[in-house]
């Protein structure tokens, strides 16, 4: 599968969550990808499994693909192997073929006692079992983990790393996201985080991301964002025409005088230092303001 130029935004108005993507996932790929809360790790994820689709640039070549997200939607009325199997089904499988092959994914997973369980009953780490057991099921050509390990087991965990290494020998392509930067570290033949909306490859080292800067504006409601923003910050807008902006700390005045030159300027409500608690404008701040709009 191929990524070219793959761009992501939630909203003809929202920030660039990613940008200019390509990316190649060859058969046999273990991939890890990595990156800060929010960088984007998940939306990456989506549009590899097929389950949203870029707002710019194209994906080829798509291999059969399985995925198991972040958050189960466990409250769907099946008992875990009805949900199995209904899956199974759905991928082609019959009946019988698709129950044989759920009970024996329950089973490697230490969850085979949870069969007949309705999925909403099932705790948080059966569920997350069920979630990894109905993407195996597929026999994917390509599988995305989006943080699969999270709640399972000791056991589980080692199955499912044994698991992974089993579907790379055998051609099948793993992408994977987990907060332990230890996760099959020894196995990954590529390594890319996402920062600045780009996907980087990843060197191994520790990055720590820039510390951003919050800034909280007000605007005539259905205004449009000034132009000139810095391309890193990102911005949402309310419908009464709030802004939350966040930058780099080293790009917060190159936010702040946008905001302030349009016509007709923004209020500047409050600046959030990084780590900071929501404060109202310090008197540096309030200096900035005033020389922002003595420069108009
Ligand atoms: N459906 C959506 N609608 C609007 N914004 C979204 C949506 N999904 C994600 N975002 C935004 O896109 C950005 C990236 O989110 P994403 O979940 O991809 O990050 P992540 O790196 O996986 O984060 P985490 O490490 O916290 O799981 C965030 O600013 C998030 O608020």
């Amino acid at each position: 599968m191929h990524l070219t130029g793959v761009g992501r935004r939630y909203g003809a108005l929202g920030p660039w969550v990613l940008r200019g993507v390509d990316l190649d996932v060859p058969p046999g790929t273990l991939m890890r990808v990595s990156g800060a809360n929010g960088s984007g790790k998940s939306t990456l994820l989506r549009l590899l499994a097929g389950i949203d689709a870029p707002s710019e640039g194209r994906v080829t070549g798509r291999p059969r693909t399985a995925y198991v997200p972040e958050r189960f939607p466990s409250s769907l009325p099946f008992t875990a192997l009805g949900y199995l199997t209904h899956l199974g089904r759905v991928h082609g499988l019959r009946s019988a073929v698709a129950t044989e092959r759920a009970r024996a994914w329950l089973e490697r997973f230490g969850a085979a006692g949870h069969a007949r369980t309705p999925l909403r009953e099932l705790s948080k780490g059966t569920s997350q079992k069920v979630a990894v057991a109905q993407a195996l099921l597929a026999e994917p050509e390509l599988l995305i983990l989006d943080e699969a390990w999270t709640g399972l087991d000791v056991d589980a965990r080692a199955e499912l790393d044994r698991t992974v290494g089993e579907l790379t020998a055998s051609g099948v392509a793993v992408v994977y996201v987990d907060h332990d930067p230890r996760r099959l570290a020894g196995a990954v033949d590529a390594a890319y985080r996402v920062e600045g909306a780009a996907l980087l490859p990843d060197t191994g080292q520790v990055h720590e991301p820039a510390p951003r800067v919050t800034i909280v504006a007000r605007g005539r409601a259905g205004a449009p964002l000034p132009a000139g923003l810095p391309e890193d910050a990102r911005a949402e807008l309310d419908a009464a025409g709030g802004a939350t902006v966040t930058v780099p700390a080293a790009h917060s005045d190159t936010v702040l005088r946008a905001l302030l030159r349009a016509e007709p300027p923004w209020h500047i409500r409050a600046v959030r230092e990084p780590e900071a608690e929501p404060s109202p404008l310090s008197y540096a701040d309030l200096s900035y303001v005033e020389r922002g709009a003595e420069d108009r």
